[in-house]
């Protein structure tokens, strides 16, 4: 596999890349929650092995951080297959996709990551190969210049986007398996921080994984990344042992907030009620506001607030709830106002 393809393997230091890769689940039973996707998956991947066949086009899609590009491997593994590992931007030439394409042995799992970063020529590249298992590659340049159409090995795509909005309706379509990825609840987290802390031979209580679990946004790699840093903190200002206490330390530390909400959470809350009034805002106001990238704050940060009940999006814009004025602790100006 090209693991200097893996875009997200770029932004942590070498040892916490190796400690993600330790963690990282291989097969359907070590992959926690996400039931109702798992389930159907498990029946899918048996059913193409019973027939011999190539499983058919996954696309997975959520937030970042809950397990992917872990899934892309796991299918891999439990299909007995090999897998190659791209990305969207990657992929800038026809060219560039045809190479890894003829490359895939029958029922391989090929794997594109940001599939919504695909160039349209490269995703149009894409449908043939897709549907028929076929592309056409040019031979020779110039005035020889022709095409000729070549069969593929049957095979699996895999795409994996944070953005399931900006695919297209053609390439969303030939995908026959469509999973969506949802938060995980505390008590999911708790299993995998205990797993995750077995794994790096971290002694943990039950209460003190729960208490990283409960803060991690329902994410598996913050939950992950949390226990890490407060493994160090344990180490360093305690006995080794996480326990409740050690993981409020670490956590507060760290900034994440009681209800496990970061910096930046609790800054697009604070600006959208301090700078406009709780809202209505559109997110690129808000954007600017908080100096984010408007998509960064669309795919990771604002599916948590909506989730966790504090923002609403409605056809005007973002309005903070109830709730996210009490979490921050200021006055609700309430019904009131729509009165008069
Ligand atoms: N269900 C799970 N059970 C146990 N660990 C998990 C699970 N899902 C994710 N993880 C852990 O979280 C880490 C991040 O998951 P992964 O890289 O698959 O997320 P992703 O959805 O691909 O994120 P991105 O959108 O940023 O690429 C993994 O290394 C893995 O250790
Ligand atoms: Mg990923």
């Amino acid at each position: 596999m090209n693991e200097h393809l893996d875009p997200e393997a770029s932004n942590l230091n070498p040892t916490d890349r190796d400690i993600e890769r330790v963690l990282r689940p291989q097969a359907f039973e070590d992959f926690t929650g996400q039931e109702k996707v798992m389930e159907n998956l498990k029946i899918f991947v048996q059913a193409a092995k019973l027939r011999g066949e190539a499983l058919d086009h996954v696309l997975l899609h959520g937030p970042p951080g809950l397990g992917k590009t872990t899934l892309s491997h796991i299918i891999a593994n439990e299909m007995a297959t090999g897998i190659k590992v791209t990305s969207g931007p990657v992929l800038d030439k026809p060219g560039d996709l045809a190479g890894l394409l003829t490359g895939l042995d029958e029922g391989d799992i090929l794997f594109i990551d940001e599939i919504h970063r695909l160039s349209p020529l490269v995703e149009e590249y894409l449908y043939s190969a897709m549907e028929d298992f076929k592309i056409d590659i040019m031979l020779e340049t110039g005035p020889n210049a022709r095409s000729v159409q070549i069969s593929l090995n049957p095979f699996t795509l895999v795409g994996a986007t944070t953005r399931s909005g900006l695919l297209t309706a053609p390439l969303r379509a030939r995908f026959g398996i469509n999973a969506r990825l949802a938060y995980y609840d505390a008590k999911l987290l708790t299993t995998i921080v205990l797993r995750s802390s077995d794994i790096l031979k971290t002694p943990i209580s039950d209460e003190g994984a729960y208490e990283i679990a409960r803060r991690s946004r329902g994410t598996p790699r913050i939950a992950n990344a949390l226990l890490r840093r407060t493994r160090d903190f344990a180490q360093i200002k305690g006995n080794g042992n996480i326990d409740t206490e050690i993981a409020r330390y670490a956590l507060n530390a760290l900034n994440v907030d009681e209800h496990g909400l970061d910096e930046m959470d609790n800054r697009i809350l604070v600006t959208i009620i301090d700078k406009f009034k709780g809202g209505p805002v559109g997110l690129k106001t808000i954007a600017t506001a908080v100096g984010e990238d408007e998509g960064t704050i669309e795919e990771v940060y604002e599916p948590f607030l909506i989730q966790e009940g504090y923002i609403m999006r409605t056809s005007r814009g973002r309005e903070v709830t109830e709730a996210a004025y009490k979490h921050l602790k200021k006055n609700y100006p309430g019904q009131t106002g729509k009165l008069f």
